[in-house]
């Protein structure tokens, strides 16, 4: 199944679902971002903080080298990492995600987080100080904003650009400076943290809410029970399911779907990343989606705990 596309604000379309690479390994990463194109994905979000650029962009030329797709038919986004936000870093980060990527435009580029970490020479992505605390730098995410619009434009090297992790101040802060406004706020979004009004705020903007960690992480969970319960766990869901023929995985992706978001789910077995995206045949009806609505308590599972004193620390406000 491949998945309908939507209109952004530039009037560029992007594909309504996608696949999810964080922790993706080498081979992982290859393998099924090239079985995902096989089987109907046309999106991948990676990122340069994940360090599969390289072969998330070998499956993608490489798919595209058999004659099954075409660039154009692959929306492709990845991240300019927090160590990237002094502005004259920006444009060098975007062509050495290019340069991972082996392709010569990027689809969507997001800024990671609003938070800027110290940029050293050789490049340590989560840089710490002797006590183990993260080493910020203060550049305003706007500053870091007007150089990413520099790369957007006829003969630059990104078609799209957007947000991650931004709160509703923080873009509205972006939408009353910027030339170009962002087209995406890719959050954390699940069942156990819908986002209702940041997906309202967002709509009201014409800014697409894309949906990470939409499964809640279960392998997390599994570790730690204090972390959000995924509803796939949940009987009623399996119930749901069962109704319309679909597991409880795909029950939570259409809940997304609905709600208005667009889902990454990051899968590396092929029997479930076939199923997640096979979930544009049903529709979940009102009630239902008032019951899978009364898992939201808000609680995160990425919650950037360790950027809590920084003074773009994002969750302090509601949403
Ligand atoms: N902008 C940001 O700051 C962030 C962005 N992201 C992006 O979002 C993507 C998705 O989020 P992620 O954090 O990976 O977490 P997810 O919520 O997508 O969880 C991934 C886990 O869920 C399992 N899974 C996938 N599908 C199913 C299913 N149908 N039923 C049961 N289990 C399933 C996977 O196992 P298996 O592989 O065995 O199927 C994997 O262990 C990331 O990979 C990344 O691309 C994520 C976090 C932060
Ligand atoms: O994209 C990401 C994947 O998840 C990480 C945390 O587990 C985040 O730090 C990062 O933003």
């Amino acid at each position: 199944m491949t998945a309908p596309l939507i209109n952004l604000n530039n009037d560029i379309q992007m594909p309504a679902f996608g696949l999810g690479t964080y922790l993706s390994t080498e081979f992982d990463g290859y393998k099924y971002t090239k079985f995902c194109l096989e089987n109907g994905y046309r999106h991948i979000d990676t990122a340069y903080f994940y360090e599969n650029e390289d072969v998330v962009g070998k499956a993608i030329n490489d798919v595209i080298s058999t004659g099954l797709l075409k660039r154009e038919d692959i929306f492709v986004t990845t991240k300019l990492w927090n160590i990237h936000h002094e502005p004259e870093l920006v444009e060098k980060a975007c062509r050495k995600s290019l340069e991972n990527l082996k392709l010569d435009y990027i689809d969507l580029y997001l800024m990671h987080t609003p938070i800027g970490y110290k940029y050293s020479e050789n490049e340590e992505l989560l840089p710490k100080d002797a006590d183990g605390n993260f080493l910020f730098s203060d550049v305003d995410y706007l500053d870091t904003w007007k150089a990413m619009e520099k790369l957007v434009g006829p003969g630059r090297p990104v078609k799209s650009i957007g947000l991650s992790n931004f709160n509703s101040e923080q873009i509205t802060r972006i939408l009353e400076n910027c030339d170009i406004k962002p087209v995406v706020n890719q959050v954390e979004c699940n069942t156990s943290i819908n986002q209702k009004k940041l997906i309202e705020f967002c709509k009201a903007r014409d800014i697409v809410v894309m949906a990470y960690s939409p499964m809640t992480r279960p392998h997390y969970f599994e570790k730690d029970k204090s972390l959000p319960r995924p509803a796939i766990l949940h009987e009623k869901v399996k119930e749901i399911g069962q109704k319309y023929n679909k597991s409880p995985g795909q029950v939570v992706l259409r809940y997304l779907y609905q709600i208005g978001t667009v889902p990454i789910p990051k899968s590396s077995n092929e029997n479930r990343i076939v199923e997640n995206i096979s979930i544009f045949d049903f529709e979940l009806s009102v009630e239902e989606m008032q019951f899978m609505d009364g898992f939201n308590t808000g609680q995160r599972t990425v919650p950037f705990n360790a950027c809590k004193t920084h003074k773009y620390y994002m969750f302090n406000i509601e949403f």
